[in-house]
């Protein structure tokens, strides 16, 4: 837990942990491939950084895609969401494969929670295909295609944000 000041973060407020490992990470987005398989195919694949960088690249690989850009975006400092700044678009040149609107490109980001982030990218690019690895409620409405969903009060730990530690046993009072 991180209290920067009085306000319960996002993440307190979450509350149900929901670690995810590298193994089941990638076993969810090579079953999120299978259903983009059936939606393509796509020109371009966009990450939305940083944390659609990572399923971007198992995606990109199993859909044999070559062509990568970002969407940067800071919202989170680490559980807190402030302004959504968008740091930089798609280039030109993909801009180009998507006819100006997105279309035949897919966006990527691994997951959506108020639906904020989502909703920027897809104002930028709304006729693109819009996937996520994990989805909670309130961001939902915004994906095409998503793998697993979660309830609004989950915080899902990602295996880059995460590091293996000694646990008490439980009954010496683990949670
Ligand atoms: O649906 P929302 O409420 O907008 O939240 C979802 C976004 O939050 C996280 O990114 P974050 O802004 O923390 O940045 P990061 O990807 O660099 O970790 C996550 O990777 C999504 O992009
Ligand atoms: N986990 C990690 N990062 C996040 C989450 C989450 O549940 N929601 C928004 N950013
Ligand atoms: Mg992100």
């Amino acid at each position: 837990m991180v209290e920067r000041n009085s306000e319960p973060s996002v993440q307190d407020r979450a509350g149900r942990p929901f670690p995810v490992s590298w193994d089941q990470f990638h076993r969810d987005c090579r079953a999120l491939t299978w259903r983009l398989n059936e939606v393509g195919p796509f020109h371009a694949v966009i990450a939305i950084t940083r944390g659609g960088l990572v399923p971007a690249a198992i995606v990109a690989r199993e859909l044999g895609l070559r062509v990568i850009d970002t969407v940067c975006v800071a919202s989170y400092d680490h559980d807190k969401q402030g302004d959504l700044k968008v740091l930089k678009g798609i280039s030109e040149q993909t801009a180009k494969l998507g006819g100006g609107t997105g279309k035949g490109l897919l966006i990527v980001d691994d997951l959506v929670d108020t639906g904020k982030t989502g909703r920027l990218v897809r104002e930028l690019l709304p006729d693109a295909h819009f996937a996520t690895v994990y989805a909670k409620p309130q961001g939902r409405p915004l994906v095409d295609t998503y793998i697993t969903e979660v309830s609004q009060d989950t915080w899902i730990f990602f295996p880059w944000d995460t590091a293996l530690s000694f646990q008490p046993p439980i009954r010496d009072g683990a949670a």
